[in-house]
Formats: C-alpha cells, structure tokens, sequence
C-alpha cells in the first residue's frame, strides 16, 4: 500500500442531533487506513447508524468533514460515494426478485452493463457461494446467504472501502462467524478498507484497527493493541467494558 495514499475514510470533528434529544455525535474524528478492517464498536445508543448515515449521505453533519478515498463527500459526492460500497442495517434487497436480478438492478445503477456486468455478477455469485442460485428468489434464502448477497452486491463495483452496520445482527452463531471469517479474509487478500460497526466484541480481531464509540464520543482508536493499552485491559472486552462505563457526558 503506497504510503501517500490518502486514507480510505476520513472523518473530522462530526457532530448530530436529532430534532430531540441531546447530540447523537460529538466531534467524532477518526480515520480508516486504505485496506484496514476497523471495528467500530459501541454498546446500544453510541451513535454508529447515526454516523453511518452522515458517512453515506442520508444525512447531512451542519459541521466537519467526511472524505472518501481523498474525494470530499460534500463538494465531490459522486466520488466519493462511488468509492465506496454500503450494507445498511435493515436489508435493502428485494425479496420477490431473483438474486441475479437483484445484482443487475444494482449494477445498471452503478452504470456497469453488457459483458462488464456479467462478468462481476459472476463474480459476486462466487464470493457470496450462490453460484447455484442465480434464480433462487431472494425470499427463499437463508439470512446468511442474504447478508452475502448484500455484501457481495455492495462490492460489484470494486470499491476500495466497504461500510456495513452492524451486518450481523439477527444472524445464528456459525453465518455469524463465518461471515466476520469471510470479510475479514476478503479485506487481506484485496487490499479492501473496510468499516465494520457492531456491539460484539468477539467480531474484533487482533490485527484490526478499533474505535469504541459511547455516548456520541469516540472513547478511544487506533490498533486493538493501542486501544488497550489507553484502558490498561488485558482484552478487548476489558477495554471496551472500561471505555463504555457508566453514562457518557
Ligand atoms: N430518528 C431519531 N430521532 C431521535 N433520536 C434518534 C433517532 N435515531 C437515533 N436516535 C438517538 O440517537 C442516539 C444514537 O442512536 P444510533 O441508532 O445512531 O446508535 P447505534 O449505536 O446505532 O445503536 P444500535 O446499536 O441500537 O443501533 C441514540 O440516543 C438514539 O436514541
């Protein structure tokens, strides 16, 4: 990786608030290193959909700033959200249409068409393990293969930082493992950047980067091994059970 690269998410002093309420974000900044996995990890309430809105664009921070692979997602949107692919929380597929449909719809609106879009569309067939299910409707698969699915359309346009929120909620314990085993694999053979928000900290893997998020705040960043030594923890659930304890101010 060159080391002139810029990093492949930047955010700098992020604040939000909802209509009600005290600020959801307070000065978030922190940065994701071009093909770094970084866990953002906070307890229920932190604020990591909240950020992830402002990082995609739905909403908009009255301050502060978010650049996507250098590209400054208020003055150069289209950029910088093009380099970037997005697995949101709630899942965006749709169920009554195949899973193949579902990637060409997706990639027709990233403007890939003809043999460019069949070639990826096999691709993410492979990486998701679909190959056999191309013209399985999306309501028949199971949870697991539709976070894959999700995932593996989220990168049909080869985006060098993927963003999910917390993708593995709802899922069983082995689609669970497996598909933390399966991107964390896929960001080191890739050189992919990945933002991976969750409150579990068995998600987090030695070699991360790792914000702990609480209260709108970031507590603390940088290697998990940094992050505990900001805790004096022996682990990463002693550092984050220390970084998120009690209310945040
Ligand atoms: N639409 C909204 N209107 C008002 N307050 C909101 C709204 N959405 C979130 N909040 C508040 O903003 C804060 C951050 O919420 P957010 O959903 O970003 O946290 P989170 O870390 O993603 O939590 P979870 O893990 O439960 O999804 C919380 O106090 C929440 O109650």
């Amino acid at each position: 990786m060159s080391a002139t690269m810029p990093p492949a998410l930047q955010l700098e002093a992020l604040s939000y608030a909802y209509a009600r309420g005290r600020p959801a974000l307070q000065d978030v900044s922190f940065s994701v290193p071009p093909g770094s996995f970084t866990a953002l990890l906070g307890p229920n309430g932190a604020g990591k959909t909240t950020l992830l809105s402002l990082v995609t664009r739905l909403f908009q921070a009255p301050g502060g700033r978010v650049l996507v692979c250098g590209h400054d997602l208020r003055q150069a949107p289209r950029a910088a959200l093009g380099a970037m692919g997005v697995v949101f929380q709630q899942l965006t597929l749709d169920l009554d249409l195949t899973v193949i449909q579902n990637l060409r719809y997706s990639a027709l609106l990233h403007g890939l068409s003809g043999t460019l879009a069949r070639t990826r569309i096999e691709e993410a067939l492979a990486r998701a393990g679909l190959e056999e299910r191309g013209r399985t409707m999306v309501r028949a698969l199971s949870g697991g293969m539709r976070r894959r699915l999700e995932i593996a359309r989220g990168l049909l346009h080869e985006p060098r930082l993927l963003v999910l929120d917390e993708p593995t909620v709802g899922l069983d314990v082995d689609s669970r493992r497996e598909i933390v085993a399966e991107v964390h694999a896929f960001c080191r053979e890739k050189g992919l950047a990945v933002l991976w928000t969750t409150h579990l900290i068995d998600e987090v893997w030695p070699e991360d980067r790792l914000v702990v998020l609480h209260g709108g705040r970031v507590r603390a960043a940088g290697s998990v091994r940094e992050v505990m030594g900001k805790a004096n923890a022996g682990s990463v659930g002693e550092a984050f059970g220390a970084l998120t304890r009690g209310k945040a101010a």
